[in-house]
């Protein structure tokens, strides 16, 4: 993250260089980039070629093209404001579980990241598979068990073996031309994640999948996606394209694809949601008085425990502090996009075949836009401060028409875990609470370098 930083701070808004035979060009400028990914979307609909191993790779975060196309469309539905609204009971349940796991243990240093998670776990168990799980009563369940597998094998803390496959899916993903990396990807089954942790979820989703076809049914992403469920022609592979290169029409998603996403909903929801969580409860520690405007806000809005939709869309000073939180803890600190074709941007040349590296850790904190941008300040976002030039620079979900799906989702499960949790408790710091700025540590994510501890006090 820093490195990026430097980069700009050394050579400017745009960076021409090669990792390994792969054109990258890293662009620190909002505005070429809004210009690139927003309305020249069709030159960069894909995103530079991710080897993550496995079935997640065909899920929509991987795929290309009119495939992509195709199975967004399809799930875009599904990701509607009312269809979330019509999961906010079984949110509300896992928050309220988060609530009493936090009453246990009133008034003592909790170790938020670890609570954040176990939430998040308890979430997407509802919202994408429709299991009542008990990922905030059993730290050592099996569903708990298998994504920390699955997840902090992304983070590298993998066994010697994952790690020697890791280093050399990395090298491949640099040196390689992509069908070589695809090749020795498959045939000696490397990957980022570990594969135990993804044949758990595979194999969980399957079983869902045949229960849902035998008759039960469920308010889930699975649910919703088995009801667009569609066969392949006979030996095709699942994508639009059959074996002999012609395209085959269909209309819904393949079972291989539902529970392609299934799992990357899994993977691409719960760290991203609980570190933004545990980040926003940080800084509502560091800064108590924003903290009570915000308990003041709530109370005004919100008199029963029974929030509604309706009621979160007026919380103004809660959006805000999501969004600087989001702003100053991007946690897509990084994404990219490829160029299908040549072309100039405000005379700036991408050959084809290039990969664009975007980092909102570096734009969110760029101080040519956003006054003191170390600083803790919900109400740049208020309507008198937040001009054009902030919302072009504010990408936390990504840019254009490849950008976070599930951002909706995210928003409301966090908004919600915020508001019942200060109806409840006064957050505060302990002794040994890292102060601002975090140092993080040097990982693939955004991790704190030390332990965050944080004392949750009845009101
Ligand atoms: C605070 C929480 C979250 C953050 C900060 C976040 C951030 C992001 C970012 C930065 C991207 C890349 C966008 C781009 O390339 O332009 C992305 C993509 C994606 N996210 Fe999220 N995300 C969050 C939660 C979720 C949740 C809850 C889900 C699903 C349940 C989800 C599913 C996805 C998927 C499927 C993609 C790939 C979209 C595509 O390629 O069409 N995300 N997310």
């Amino acid at each position: 993250m820093d490195s990026d930083i430097k980069l700009y701070k050394k050579y400017g808004k745009f960076v021409r260089m090669f990792e390994g035979l792969k054109p990258v060009l890293m662009v620190y400028d909002a505005e070429w980039l809004k210009e690139a990914l927003v309305k020249n979307f069709s030159t960069f609909t894909n995103r530079r070629l991710l080897v993550v191993g496995g079935l997640i790779d065909e899920g929509l975060f991987t795929i290309e093209g009119d495939h992509w196309k195709h199975c967004r469309k399809v799930m875009s539905s599904e990701f509607s404001s009312g269809k979330i609204k019509k999961m906010m009971p079984e949110i509300k349940q896992c928050i309220n579980r988060f609530i009493s796991s936090l009453q246990k243990v009133e008034s003592q240093p909790v170790e938020i990241r670890v609570k954040c998670n176990a939430l998040t776990l308890d979430l997407i168990s509802y919202t994408a598979f429709g299991l009542e799980s008990d990922a905030q009563t059993n730290e050592d369940s099996l569903f708990t068990r298998n994504a920390l597998l699955f997840v902090k094998s992304a983070e590298s803390e993998q066994c010697l073996m994952e790690k020697i496959r890791t280093v050399l899916a990395l090298f491949f993903l640099v040196v390689a031309p992509p069908w070589l990396v695809n090749f020795i990807a498959q045939y000696f089954n490397i990957g980022l994640f570990d594969s135990r942790g993804m044949d758990y979820f595979e194999q969980l989703s399957n079983t869902i999948i045949e229960n849902r076809e035998n008759g039960s049914t469920g308010n889930d992403f699975v649910q919703m996606l088995v009801n667009h469920m569609v066969e392949a022609p006979p030996g095709h592979p699942d994508t639009l394209i059959d074996t002999f290169g012609s395209p085959w029409t269909k209309k819904g998603l393949t079972r291989r694809e539902i529970i392609a996403n299934a799992i990357l909903f899994l993977f691409a929801g719960f760290q991203t949601t609980a570190d933004t969580l545990f980040f926003v409860f940080y800084e509502l520690a560091q800064y108590p008085h924003i903290q009570e405007k915000l308990y003041g806000e709530i109370t005004e809005t919100c008199d029963s425990n029974d929030v509604t939709p309706e009621q979160v869309n007026q919380l103004k000073l809660l959006d805000y502090c999501i969004n600087e939180t989001m702003r100053l803890y991007p946690q897509g600190f990084r994404f990219d996009r490829e160029a299908n074709q040549d072309i100039t941007i405000r005379g700036i040349f991408v050959p084809k075949g290039t990969a664009i590296t975007i980092s909102p850790w570096t734009i969110q904190r760029d101080p040519e836009i956003w006054e003191n941008p170390e600083e803790f300040d919900p109400y740049r976002f208020s309507p008198d401060r937040f001009t054009e030039k902030h919302a072009t620079a504010f990408m936390p979900f990504g840019l254009g028409g490849r950008k976070c799906i599930g951002s909706r989702l995210a928003m409301i499960e966090m908004k919600l875990a915020v508001i019942l949790t200060l109806k409840e408790f006064v957050i505060k710091t302990c002794a040994d609470t890292p102060r601002r700025p975090i140092t993080f540590a040097a990982s693939p994510a955004i991790s704190p370098e030390k332990k965050i501890r944080l004392a949750f006090v009845k009101r």
